[in-house]
């Protein structure tokens, strides 16, 4: 079993039986969806769940869990997702998968938010190994981009894997994915982010986690934020 594999069902054995889950996108969220739907078929745990984003649903449905429609609740029990940067402060950032905006509701709405990593996710500040990426109307996306160019941003739209194709998020939004200098710090880069106009969100998630749990040495340690 891989470190990500080991947090994930170390994850899944905590969900209760008869919770609404958050599902996340992405490697581990997926170790995690399978080792749901495991203990719902082999032990009877009647959960429901909710996704961050299309490929997430349809792995959900295939397994046979019980996929509620983002938009029919207000609330759930626990949101479970991956990261790629977490910070000494837990901060996040996360987006390779995109679907910003559904990720950040549902860690928002959740009673719980638990974040799965191993520790290549630990830096020391965010943006140390990836680009920010900025989910942005597309009607704006070059007025957005030269905003966040006056912040000191550098980077440009992201493409499809082939680089064939602009990826287009479930929302049917674009991603910039954006480079910022190490001077300016995650708060400042939330606030700021999060007050240009256009921008729908973006993958800086501050004072959301509650609980990150990392595997060091083949054991899963849980360190506890709120
Ligand atoms: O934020 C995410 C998707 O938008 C993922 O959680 C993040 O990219 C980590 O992915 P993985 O579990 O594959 O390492």
């Amino acid at each position: 079993m891989n470190d990500k594999e080991r947090v994930a069902h170390y994850a899944a054995q905590r969900v209760k039986d008869g919770m609404l889950v958050g599902l996340g996108t992405g490697s581990t969220a997926n170790y995690f969806i399978e080792e749901l739907a495991r203990r719902n078929r082999e032990e009877g745990l009647r959960v429901s769940v909710v996704s961050s984003s299309v490929v997430s649903a349809m792995k959900a449905q295939s397994l046979n869990l019980a996929l509620v429609g983002f938009d029919t609740i207000n609330r759930l029990d626990v949101y479970v997702d991956g990261a790629d940067e977490v910070t000494a402060d837990f901060t996040l950032l996360k987006g390779r998968g995109f679907d910003l905006v559904r990720e950040k509701i549902l860690a928002r709405a959740a009673d719980q938010f638990w974040v799965l990593i191993d520790p290549s996710k630990q830096v020391d500040r965010i943006g140390a190994n990836y680009p920010i990426p900025v989910e942005v109307m597309p009607f704006a996306w070059q007025m957005v981009k030269r905003s966040l160019e006056l912040l000191g941003g550098r980077g440009d739209l992201r493409q499809t894997t082939n680089k064939d194709g602009l990826v287009m998020t479930s929302y049917g939004s674009l991603v910039l994915d954006m480079v910022f200098d190490a001077g300016l710090d995650s708060k400042a880069l939330n606030d700021r982010l999060s007050n240009t106009p256009g921008v729908i969100e973006h993958g800086i998630f501050s004072q959301l986690a509650s609980a990150v749990l990392c595997v060091i040495d083949g054991q899963v340690v849980e360190q506890r934020v709120k």
